[in-house]
């Protein structure tokens, strides 16, 4: 064979995989987006590697920033930047709901996610004319579920306005934009009138929070007395002991990694919420037997992640991804370790359950 047909050969050759791997291969999760449309949420390219660097100093050392209070007001700004970081790569990855689910044997993952949605929906008595609260909503998957399945409007608010766009374009797309609004705000001070949602939930988003009862409390004052309110809770659970090393390293990483300012105990969160008015009528670790692991989905991926690290290399390589992409994806990665320790061991739960009601008595403040 001439040489110049060899080159030609292998300049094919080469073409092909890089098609197979990033347009073909790229979108992990159906639903997802495409590897060649990741973005680092509104930060700029030039800007990636320092906002990184910045978040990672920051969370470094999780406990020490929910415990001094200048720190603890930094972290929304922070979990912002984070959010700016992980968005595209987690739908790319995972899907439109950032959320872990119970395995349900014979049904994909995303069938076990909406079943996970469906069943905050079915504990608020969701229905038609229900104006219902999604306390940090993402880019909206469980508002969608939950809009669909009861009929109600739902309202969610997130801090990143990245986000805010994603959710509004896929709204539009599933054709729920009439029944599903989003909001940018904090949601340690919502935008919203006092007793103005009839139900509301928060799917592993108020472990942001660096006190669970100043979200809580905001809560309670835009529920109409009477109304209901179910979190799924980041919470470490009574297997954990801060005196061993392994427990406390998977539990740091999942901090770290996950932008959170320090996990709180499993035992202290109906405490939290009845500090600030609630009444708990039920607590439930939903990831306990004979619920299936959540974290297996996050280990049968190890070849998809190798998989993804290279596609995400290669496109740093074309600057179709903006530099610091492979940093973020790596971060990612070595959280997913830590998580799934933290679920075979026991010590974490991504699923703690609290269904709460603002009594009805409850004065509007
Ligand atoms: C509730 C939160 C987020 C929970 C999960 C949705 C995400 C936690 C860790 C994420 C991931 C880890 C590994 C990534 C992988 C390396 C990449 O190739 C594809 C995406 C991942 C699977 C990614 C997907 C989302 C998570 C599972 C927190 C933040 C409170
Ligand atoms: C892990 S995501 C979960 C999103 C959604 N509940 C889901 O299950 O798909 C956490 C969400 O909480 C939001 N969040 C975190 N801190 C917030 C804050 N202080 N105010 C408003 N939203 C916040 C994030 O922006 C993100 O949308």
């Amino acid at each position: 064979m001439e040489a110049v047909t060899v080159v030609w050969t292998a300049a094919g050759v080469g073409m092909a995989l890089v098609y197979w791997f990033v347009w073909v291969m790229g979108a992990a999760e159906v639903k997802g987006k495409r590897a060649v449309d990741l973005k680092m949420g509104s930060i700029t390219n030039d800007k990636v590697k320092d906002k990184y660097t910045q978040y990672w100093s920051f969370f470094r050392r999780p406990k020490e920033t929910a415990t001094t209070e200048a720190s603890a007001e930094k972290v929304p700004a922070f979990v912002d930047t984070f959010y700016n970081l992980v968005t595209d790569i987690y739908e790319w990855g995972w899907g439109q709901s950032f959320h872990f689910s119970p395995s349900l044997p014979g049904h994909s993952h995303r069938e076990a996610t909406r079943v996970h949605e469906e069943r905050v929906s079915d504990l608020l008595g969701a229905k038609p004319g229900h104006r219902i609260l999604d306390v940090g909503c993402g880019v909206g998957g469980p508002m969608r579920a939950i809009a669909a399945h009861s009929g109600s409007h739902v309202v969610g608010i997130t801090i990143n306005e990245y986000q805010v766009n994603r959710a509004r374009a896929h709204n539009r797309k599933a054709g729920l934009d009439s029944r599903c609004e989003v909001v940018c705000g904090n949601f340690l001070s919502m935008p919203f009138a006092v007793d103005s949602f009839d139900g509301a939930y928060s799917i592993e988003a108020t472990c942001h929070a660096p006190r669970l009862q100043d979200v809580y409390g905001e809560v309670f004052r835009v529920l109409k007395p009477g109304g209901l309110y179910v979190s799924y809770e980041w919470v470490t659970t009574s297997i954990y002991r801060a005196d061993n090393p392994e427990h406390v390293e998977a539990i740091h990483g999942i901090e770290r990694g996950d932008a959170l300012p320090g996990l709180r105990r499993q035992d202290e969160i109906a405490s939290m919420a009845k500090e600030v008015g609630f009444e708990v009528l039920k607590e439930l670790d939903l990831a306990l037997p004979p619920a299936l692991p959540w974290w297996t989905r996050l280990k049968m991926g190890r070849l998809a992640y190798w998989r993804n690290s290279l596609v995400v290399r290669v496109l740093t390589v074309l600057r179709i991804a903006p530099k610091g992409v492979c940093e973020v994806h790596e971060m990612l990665y070595e959280t997913a370790q830590h998580l799934t320790r933290g679920g075979e061991t026991g010590i974490f739960t991504p699923m703690h359950m609290v269904l709460l009601r603002k009594p009805a008595a409850a004065e509007s403040k």
